[in-house]
């Protein structure tokens, strides 16, 4: 990837809408977007104020293509820092390929995934971790996923991590000065001072992998599996929490054969719905594989909702309360719910029997869709949605998760090194590992290699 292109993509996505804006950034799209466009007022674009907007006509020679809006910004004041051209044209998938060619024809080239952005990174305009929070921003589908990805692309977590970079990088540089005064035995680095550093550093860096844990589940949605035997009801729950027929329901024992997933969004939180193959002995090979997958998604929830037949419950109390007990056991570290399903078909005194034999327990009926609300409430009170709420830095991305792993690892060295009264150049060399997994976080330390592994997964245009 070269900087001295042009590059061009439509920023908007496929498809014909009202308005369709497509985008140049590079040295040259002032002078090719000015070779395509003709104003109404006969202005020259070259002329033109920063960040203004001209009304005029795209077109090819003669031909005219469109009557469209035209936006410049002229660098470093734009969003990729370049010179960028902004083309806001009618939504015709005809025009928008017509431009397109017409400014590959001038001299563009197409932008490679993510390549807008990445030009941004590269100039400046903002640092690795910000640049990945605009992919995550794109991506966000909850009030929470949303919140994550623009504190982030504000800065908040740069700034955090910078700032513990730079007083540690003073530190090492103070350091190695010492080495250069060997001779004289003096100490420049305040070894009070740095030890109260290192302790700080480890607070926040132990605090912040801590966050990732949270982080992880507000982005991707909180794993919630339906679990039980076959015929309770559990794709009939799974249906009435999405509000559609998700799942195929019958009262065929072991109608779902594999698991079904799909998300839905409440009190701002994604949940991710496992519905699963109901657990039973079985002869049928299919069925049996997707009884070893329920096990599986079941070690992957954080939620499990285990439901049993009420009525049932009335004949085989007992084999019910063991099985519930199994499952406590089974996973005792995770938000476990016990519902008992169709109850409209139990009388109330029935249902009271229930209740006084289980504790804790949920009524539901799926299929009327009664005690479907108080399970959502439920499953939000498993959230842990005080970090967001005071917006705390909570760490989302595995990149950045992973970099605070091995730099944590590497000021515990430093640690151990002060304890030990290591000499200034050991403690020197464990820093300066630590400051390089810091500066992959925020970029000031990346290769082609990382920067082609982010930006790729971005849509182009972005
Ligand atoms: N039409 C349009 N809408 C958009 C974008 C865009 O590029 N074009 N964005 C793209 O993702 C987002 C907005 N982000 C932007 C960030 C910076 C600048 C910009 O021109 N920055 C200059 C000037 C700042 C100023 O006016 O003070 C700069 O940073 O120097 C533009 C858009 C969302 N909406
Ligand atoms: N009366 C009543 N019937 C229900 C209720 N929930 C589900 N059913 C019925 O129970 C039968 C089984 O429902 P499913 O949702 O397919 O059960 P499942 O647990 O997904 O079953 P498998 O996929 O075979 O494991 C269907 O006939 C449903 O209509 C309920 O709350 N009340
Ligand atoms: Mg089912």
């Amino acid at each position: 990837m070269t900087q001295t292109d042009t590059i061009v993509a439509m920023a908007t996505p496929a498809g014909s809408g009202a308005i369709a804006v497509l985008r140049l950034s590079g040295q040259d799209a002032i002078a090719i977007a000015s070779s395509i466009f003709f104003s109404v007022s006969g202005k020259q674009l070259s002329n033109q104020k920063s960040h203004t907007v001209h009304l005029g006509q795209i077109k090819d020679s003669e031909r005219v293509i469109d009557e469209a809006l035209v936006t410049i910004f002229k660098n470093p004041n734009s969003y990729t820092g370049e010179d960028v051209v902004e083309i806001s044209c009618h939504g015709s998938n005809y025009i928008q390929q017509e431009i397109i060619q017409l400014c590959l024809r001038k001299g563009c080239r197409m932008a490679q995934a993510g390549e807008f952005t990445l030009r941004a990174f590269l100039n400046g305009k903002m640092d690795l971790s910000q640049a990945e929070a605009v992919a995550d921003l794109i991506a966000s589908d909850s009030a929470a996923s949303h919140q994550l990805a623009i504190q982030q692309m504000r800065g908040g977590f740069s700034s955090e991590i910078k700032k513990l970079r730079e007083e540690l990088l003073n530190f090492a540089s103070l350091i190695e000065l010492e080495l250069d005064f060997a001779e004289e035995d003096v100490e420049f680095a305040n070894r009070v001072e740095f030890q109260k550093l290192i302790s700080k550093i480890t607070q926040v860096l132990k605090r912040l992998i801590d966050s990732f844990a949270t982080g992880n589940v507000l982005k991707n949605g909180i794993p919630v599996a339906i679990v039980g035997e076959p015929n309770v009801g559990k794709s009939t729950l799974l249906n009435a929490l999405l509000n559609e027929e998700r799942a195929i329901v019958s009262d065929i024992a072991g109608t779902t054969r594999d698991t079904i997933e799909d998300e839905i969004i409440i009190g701002g939180i994604g949940f991710r719905f496992i519905d699963t193959a109901g657990i039973r002995e079985t002869v049928d090979v299919i069925e049996g594989l997707g009884i070893q997958k329920t096990f599986q998604k079941i070690d992957q929830a954080q939620v499990v909702i285990y439901l049993f037949d009420a009525e049932k419950f009335k004949v085989q109390r007992s084999k019910f309360k063991v099985e519930i007990e199994t499952i406590k056991n089974k996973y005792p570290s995770k938000n476990l719910l016990i519902v008992a399903n169709k109850v409209d078909k139990l009388s109330n005194e029935e249902i009271e029997n229930l209740q006084s034999a289980i504790g804790n327990l949920h009524l539901l009926s799926a299929k009327t869709g009664q005690g479907v609300e108080k399970i959502q409430n439920k499953l939000l009170e498993f959230v842990n949605t005080g970090a967001l709420r005071n917006n705390e830095t909570i760490v989302t991305n595995s990149r950045h998760y992973d970099a605070m792993l091995k730099a944590l690892e590497e000021i515990i060295k430093v640690q151990e090194g002060i304890d030990n009264g290591l000499s200034g150049d050991l403690l020197a060399i464990d820093i300066r590992q630590a400051l390089y997994y810091f500066g992959e976080i925020t970029g000031e330390i990346s290769n082609d290699e990382l920067l082609g592994n982010i930006f790729a997964n971005f849509c182009i245009g972005k």
